[in-house]
């Protein structure tokens, strides 16, 4: 039997501001979204019978049609008339709602795999197309790299990769729905916005201490406020010298970027004495 395997990377987002509260309920976004090397693998692999059925070596996700990539696979099924069945395995490594976009990765590598197994010859766009169906920050998954997400998320500009650096990733022991904050964000009070255009300039000119200076995410109003721990972690990232310090998403994981290899080791050691869950990462250029 054939198998296919995919990579579905956690995302970070450099840049994350809100512009307004929309009619549908969903909030107008201005994001840098870039992927980093701590994924989830995906093993496909037809089943003789015409059912999806999903399995994963953790204990603590759904595995039913709550499972985004449970939930992709149905859709590619039902849009393309599939009348084959699939067996998914899920090796799960990134953190379950910890804005990392773990689930959104995980749905993007399905639709990505099932393509190839069902020979169903969708381009990237279509592929997108599908992905926003199943959430916003799907399509960016789906496509990878760095991109400028526009609208509720899902409209993309291709952007060039950051200066590559370490990337460390702290989550704390506390699991917040991206729901929850979007909802309690009072957008139309936010006091400072990140600046998208000297973030895009920082990029472009490749320089690390510009998009870090230029790090900025509105929604840390909203989780920071609720979770002092996330404020401490950030804090306790600036104090063991990481160069630039930001929540991703709706959080709570904090990452902070370093350029020297040899500042890496003390800050993991540093944030392991109170957060259990640490990862060093590089940025996928
Ligand atoms: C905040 C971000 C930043 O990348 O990521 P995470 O923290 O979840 O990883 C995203 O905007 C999350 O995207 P995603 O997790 O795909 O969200 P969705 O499933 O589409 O929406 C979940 C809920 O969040 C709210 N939502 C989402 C996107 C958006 N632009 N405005 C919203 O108000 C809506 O209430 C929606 O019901
Ligand atoms: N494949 C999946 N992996 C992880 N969580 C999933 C998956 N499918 C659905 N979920 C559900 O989606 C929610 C958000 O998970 P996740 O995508 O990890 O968060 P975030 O969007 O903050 O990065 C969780 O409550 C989890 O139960």
């Amino acid at each position: 039997m054939t198998k296919i395997y995919e990579k579905a990377p956690a995302k970070i987002n450099l840049l994350l501001d809100v512009l307004r509260k929309r009619e549908d309920g969903f909030h107008e976004v201005q994001m840098i979204m870039t992927m980093v090397d701590l994924a989830d693998r995906l093993e496909m692999e037809e089943l003789p019978r015409d059912q999806i059925v999903l399995s994963s070596q953790v204990g603590f996700i759904p595995l039913d049609e709550k499972n985004l990539a449970f939930q992709a696979a149905k859709l590619i099924k039902e849009r393309y008339g599939v009348k084959r069945g699939v067996y998914i395995h899920l090796d799960k490594q990134i953190p379950v709602a910890a804005g990392l976009a773990g689930g959104s990765s995980d749905a993007a590598a399905a639709l990505r795999g099932l393509n190839r197994l069902w020979n169903l010859s969708l381009s990237g766009a279509e592929l997108e197309s599908l992905g926003a169906e199943l959430g916003s920050d799907v399509p960016f998954c789906v496509r990878g790299g760095t991109a400028l997400a526009t609208g509720r998320g899902e409209k993309l500009t291709p952007v060039q990769s950051p200066p590559q650096c370490w990337v460390i990733l702290a989550k704390p022991p506390i699991n917040v729905s991206t729901a929850d904050v979007y909802g309690k964000l009072r957008a139309n009070e936010l006091k400072t916005h990140p600046s998208l255009p000297r973030m895009l300039d920082a990029i472009s000119n490749q320089s690390f201490p510009e998009v870090c200076k230029a790090l900025g995410n509105v929604l840390e109003t909203v989780t920071l406020d609720r979770h002092p721990e996330v404020r401490q972690i950030k804090d306790c990232m600036e104090r063991l010298g990481a160069d630039g310090v930001l929540m991703s998403g709706s959080g709570p994981t904090v990452f902070g970027l370093v350029s020297k290899e040899m500042k890496v080791a003390k800050i993991y050691n540093g944030l392991r004495g109170f957060c259990k869950e640490v990862y060093v990462v590089r940025m996928l250029t």
